[in-house]
């Protein structure tokens, strides 16, 4: 049996096995069944921690619930930081994903804060499909159009609309996830700005669909918010899950505050789920 971690940041939900000692046997389709939430334990993101070399203290590996490999997850992030802070009493932890190094830093009141990197925001760098202005694609559906798009190691595009309740989002997201404006496809954020300090966020991640929070989303949304004039360079982003705090800081990277959480823990055998 495997033991295996239930976390969540903003509710934002992961699985999160160790892998540092030993291989673990974990293919695109294993993970994806695991996280079913109906014939597995259910996540918005599968995690495994590998061993960090040259000089990161962990290597994370993210994967969506349809298999899919992601270069980012701001809220795991934190989470996979506090384990390795947990084990080690160390207050900074560097963790390397696909796309990047993640210092990530304790706070006093449970709160971490994750250095997400850089926002790269040339339309090869999101990517999109063709050379365009990333500030303002060409890209509507229905009342929403407009949006800006920029990478935190995964696409993200972001439109900005008058009321975030309005708006028939577990209809739009596919279609916009899927749009062949990108690639590798994209998540796709609705941000409701309520003044130059706080914006309303809700995601529909790739490869996971709604989810109750999205760190690098939140990401994405200040960046491109504050691009496009509608905030200053730190704001706080209030997510269906909670809030977190944003801040693009003059170097082009992108820090992110919130908190962490265990839900339970267990052992699971790896073989009863399809590889
Ligand atoms: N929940 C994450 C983002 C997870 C990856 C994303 N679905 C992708 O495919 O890029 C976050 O907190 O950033």
């Amino acid at each position: 049996m495997t033991p295996f971690r239930k976390m969540h940041g903003l509710g934002n939900d992961f699985v999160v096995l160790d892998a540092r000692r030993a291989e673990l046997p974990i293919t695109p389709a294993r993970a994806a069944a695991i996280a079913d939430r109906r014939r597995g334990i259910g996540c918005d993101q599968f995690i495994v921690m590998e061993p960090g070399r040259d000089g990161a203290d962990v290597f994370m590996r993210i994967r969506n619930p349809d298999g899919s490999e992601a270069g980012a997850c701001g809220n795991a992030t934190r989470c996979i930081a506090s384990l390795v802070a947990a084990e080690t009493g160390k207050d900074r932890v560097l963790v390397r994903t696909i796309a990047g190094d993640l210092p990530v830093e304790r706070l006093p009141g449970g709160l971490w804060r994750a250095d997400m990197g850089p926002a790269r925001l040339g339309w090869q760098e999101v990517p999109l499909a063709q050379k365009m202005d990333t500030l303002h694609l060409p890209l509507s559906r229905g009342v929403v159009a407009d949006p800006a798009a920029c990478s935190m190691g995964n696409p993200h595009a972001t439109f900005f609309v008058r009321d975030l309740d309005a708006l028939p989002i577990a209809e739009l997201g596919p279609s916009l996830e899927h749009d062949a404006l990108f690639p590798e496809r994209a998540n796709i954020g609705f941000v409701q700005v309520l003044d130059p300090g706080h914006l309303r966020l809700i995601v529909w991640e790739r490869g996971a669909g709604l989810t109750l929070a999205c760190g690098s989303g939140a990401c994405a949304a200040l960046v491109n918010a504050a691009r496009r004039g509608l905030t200053g360079r730190r704001a706080t982003v209030s997510l269906p899950g909670g809030d977190l705090v944003i801040e693009w800081r003059e170097d082009g990277h992108v820090l992110m505050t919130g908190p962490v959480a265990t839900a339970f823990t267990g052992t699971l055998d790896l073989e009863a789920y399809a590889a």
